[in-house]
C-alpha cells in the first residue's frame, strides 16, 4: 500500500519531537526559528526627532524673522528651549527642543546670520518624527515559530533586543549507500556510475542555511551500513541515506534501521518519483531513507526533508511552502502516484507559468540545469491540461 503525500505530512506533524531551545545573540540567530515573541525594549523612534536638516520652530509664530537660539546634531541635543520668535538649527535625527511643533526644511528657509525667515508657511507637526510612533517598547517584534532573516536581525537590533530564544539548529547526517558510486574525477569500471546524491544531499543541505553535513559513503554491506547508521544515529538529529532502500537483495536499509532501534512510520509513498521512501524515528531522532535515483533524492529533499526539519525547528507556517500558477501546456498524469515534476518558471508578465522540461525519469538530473520549479500533479487519470491551475515549490 501507497501512503499518499500528504498521509506522509501527517505523520512527520505526529512524530516528529522538537528540538530544545537556547538564547543566542541576536546575530547568531540568522536563519533559526524563534522560540519566543521578542519584544522591543524602547519606543522606536525612542525619542522625538526632525526627518529634515533645518530649522525647528514654532508654527504658531507665522513667517516673522526668528532668532537662532542653538543646534541639535543627531547623537547631540541642543539643550535648549525654543521660545516666541526663536528657531533651533536641528539635523536629521536630532532631538527636537523643548517648545517647537515643527521643522522647516533649510530648502524653504532664508538665513542671515543668526536668523532665519520662511519663505513658504510651516504647519504643526511638519518634518518631525515622533517618540513610540512606529512601535511602543513592549511590543512583540516578531512571532514564535518565525524564521530569523537579516531584516528580521536589524528590526530586533534598533528595538534594543541582543539575544533571542531560538530552536537548537538540526544536526544532520548523510549516509550514500552503493558499491557502484564513484565520486566525479576517477575513471569508471564495468557497471560504475558518478555519485549524484553525496553532492546534491550536502549542497542541499547548506544551501537551506543548515550548514555542511556529515556524509558518509557506505558499501552495500549489512555490517558496515549497520556500523555507519549506528554512528549517524548517535550524533544526528535527522539521518538521510540514500539507496538501498527498495525490494532489491542488497536493499538494506529498511532492516538495518529497524534493528538498531528505528521505529518505522511508513514504507512508500505515492509519489514519482521517490516510491519506496522508509521514515522511522528512534527517541527524537528521525531517519529519512530515500531511493538511489537522484531525482527522488531530490523530491523527498523539497517536499519530505523541508517538512522534517521545519516540525524539528518549530515552523509554524506549512512546509513545504506549496505557491500557485498554471501549466503552460498539457501534461500526463499517473493513475497511481502524484507526480512531481521538473518545470521551466516563466513569470514575467506576473502570471506564473510552469512549463515541463523533457527528461523526467528518476535517473535522470540534467534539466535541473534549467528547472526552477517543482510542480505537484496529483494522481489521476485524465491528463492535466494547458492552463489548468497547479501547487509547485521553488527548486
Ligand atoms: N521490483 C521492484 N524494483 C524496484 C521498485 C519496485 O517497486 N519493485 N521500485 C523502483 C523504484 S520506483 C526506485 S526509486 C528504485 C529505488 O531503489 P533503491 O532505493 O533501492 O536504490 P538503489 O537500488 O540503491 O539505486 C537506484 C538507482 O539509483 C542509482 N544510484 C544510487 N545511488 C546513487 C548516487 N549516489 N548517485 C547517482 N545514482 C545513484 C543506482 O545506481 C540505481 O540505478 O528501485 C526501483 N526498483
Ligand atoms: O520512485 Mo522511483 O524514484 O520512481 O523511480
Amino acid at each position: 500500500m501507497l501512503l499518499p503525500i500528504e498521509g506522509a505530512l501527517d505523520e512527520y506533524r505526529r512524530t516528529v519531537v522538537r528540538l530544545d531551545t537556547g538564547r543566542v545573540p541576536v546575530e547568531a540567530a540568522l536563519g533559526a526559528v524563534l522560540a519566543e515573541a521578542p519584544a522591543a525594549r524602547i519606543d522606536l523612534p525612542r525619542f522625538t526627532q526632525s526627518s529634515v536638516d533645518g530649522y525647528a520652530l514654532r508654527s504658531v509664530d507665522g513667517m516673522v524673522s526668528r532668532e537662532l537660539v542653538g543646534t541639535s546634531a543627531a547623537g547631540d541635543p541642543s539643550g535648549v528651549a525654543v521660545g516666541p520668535g526663536q528657531a533651533v538649527r536641528i539635523l536629521t535625527g536630532g532631538m527636537l527642543p523643548e517648545g517647537a511643533d515643527a521643522v522647516a526644511r533649510q530648502e524653504i528657509v532664508d538665513r542671515d546670520g543668526s536668523h532665519v525667515r520662511l519663505r513658504e508657511a510651516v504647519t504643526e507637526r511638519t518634518a518631525i518624527r515622533y517618540a513610540g510612533e512606529e512601535l511602543a517598547a513592549g511590543t512583540a517584534i516578531a512571532q514564535i515559530g518565525q524564521r530569523v532573516t537579516s531584516g528580521l536581525i536589524a528590526a530586533l537590533a534598533m528595538a534594543g533586543i541582543d539575544s533571542v530564544l531560538i530552536r537548537r539548529r538540526p544536526r544532520i547526517a548523510v549516509l550514500v549507500t552503493g558499491d557502484e558510486v564513484l565520486r566525479a574525477g576517477v575513471s569508471l569500471g564495468p557497471g560504475q556510475i558518478y555519485d549524484a546524491n553525496g553532492p546534491l544531499l550536502r549542497s542541499w543541505f547548506i544551501e537551506q542555511g543548515y550548514g555542511a553535513p556529515s556524509v558518509v559513503y557506505v558499501p552495500d554491506d549489512e555490517q558496515a551500513l549497520t556500523d555507519a547508521m549506528r554512528q549517524a544515529l548517535d550524533v544526528a538529529d535527522l539521518v538521510v541515506t540514500s539507496g538501498g532502500v527498495s525490494v532489491g537483495d542488497r536493499d538494506f536499509v529498511p532492516a538495518v534501521a529497524e534493528s538498531l532501534g528505528v521505529r518505522k512510520v511508513f514504507w512508500k509513498v505515492a509519489q514519482k518519483p521517490g516510491k519506496p521512501l522508509w521514515f522511522g524515528m528512534r527517541g527524537a531522532t528521525a531517519l529519512l531513507g530515500m531511493p538511489g535515483n537522484p531525482a527522488a533524492v531530490l523530491v523527498c529533499l523539497a517536499v519530505h526533508a523541508r517538512a522534517i526539519l521545519g516540525h524539528m525547528e518549530g515552523v509554524t507556517q506549512a512546509l513545504p511552502a506549496w505557491r500557485g500558477g498554471v501549466l503552460a501546456a498539457a501534461v500526463d498524469a499517473d493513475p497511481e502516484r502524484d507526480r512531481l515534476v521538473r518545470m521551466r518558471l516563466d513569470d514575467t508578465d506576473g502570471v506564473a507559468r510552469l512549463e515541463v522540461l523533457p527528461k523526467q525519469d528518476s535517473h535522470m538530473l540534467s534539466n535541473l540545469a534549467s528547472a526552477h520549479a517543482l510542480v505537484w500533479l496529483p494522481s489521476r487519470e485524465t491528463s492535466f491540461s494547458a492552463g489548468e491551475r497547479v501547487r509547485w515549490l521553488t527548486l
